[in-house]
């Protein structure tokens, strides 16, 4: 079966004090897949990244999501829809529950606490993590508590920026063990920016490969490996 599109962008461009940083990106985001984005620094993969939930606009072009054009979107609305997980879990002073019931606390809800252990069972903490100080928190488990608030709102779409570059080897592996576990449970598609190749390689669905702010190649892990652009191959000959 063909896969769904869940993101197309067309032709997006971008500029900031005459400077071009992306020029004519077209491509499509299939729905429920792990798409990452790697490159050289400074290719422009955050750019393109903090469109996807408004934090920046393109200078020109469409970004289609769900179906409808970005500029639609009501920004809450959207960031429901599309939550940003960043390499830096932020939390809020107090406890894990108040962390995880931060996106209902917000819309004047409440969690209760066998809501919040299930979520906690997302990510494989228990429950007796519910009422520990965030403080009290390794890395590891800050970013398994900010992966869990990400699911609260039900997104159709996580951005992952850098999520594991700041972890030990182990908590590099757990979370990209539960990234993999949450793509396939919870039907979530996911665009995840990376400098570590052997992540790109281990847990992708497709990579895009950027260079100096376009797309250099579009692919499985399989073709990119193969791939024939010296660029490409010059690229991930440095990184392995
Ligand atoms: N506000 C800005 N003003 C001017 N130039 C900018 C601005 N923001 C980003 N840039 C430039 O845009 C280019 C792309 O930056 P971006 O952060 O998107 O790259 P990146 O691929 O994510 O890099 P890295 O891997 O180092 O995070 C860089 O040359 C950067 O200097």
């Amino acid at each position: 079966m063909e896969d769904s599109i869940m993101i197309q962008l067309k032709d997006i461009n971008y500029e900031i004090d005459g400077q071009t940083i992306l020029k004519h990106i077209s491509a499509d985001i299939y729905k429920g897949k792990i798409t990452t984005i790697i490159g050289p620094s400074g290719a422009g993969k955050s750019t393109l990244l903090s469109f996807f939930n408004a934090l920046k606009s393109p200078t020109s072009g469409q970004l289609i999501i769900d179906g409808k054009n970005l500029e639609s979107y009501d920004f809450i609305e959207l960031r429901r829809k599309v939550q940003l997980v960043s390499q830096v879990a932020t939390m809020i002073n107090g406890t894990v529950k108040d962390n995880l019931a931060l996106p209902l606390t917000l819309q004047n809800k409440t969690m209760t606490d066998d809501e919040a252990t299930q979520f906690l069972k997302h990510v494989d903490l228990p429950e007796t993590f519910l009422n520990k100080n965030t403080k009290e928190l390794s890395g590891g488990e800050k970013q398994k508590v900010s992966l869990a608030r990400s699911l609260v709102n039900k997104p159709k779409v996580m951005l992952l920026d850098e999520v594991t570059s700041a972890l030990d080897k182990n908590s590099k592996q757990a979370i990209e063990d539960l990234l993999k576990k949450i793509n396939k449970e919870h039907e979530v598609t996911m665009l995840n920016i990376t400098h570590d190749i052997n992540l790109a390689f281990d847990m992708s669905d497709y990579i895009w490969v950027m260079i100096d702010g376009q797309i250099a190649e579009i692919g499985t892990v399989d073709e990119i490996q193969d791939a024939k652009n010296d660029n490409v191959r010059k690229f991930i000959g440095e990184k392995i």
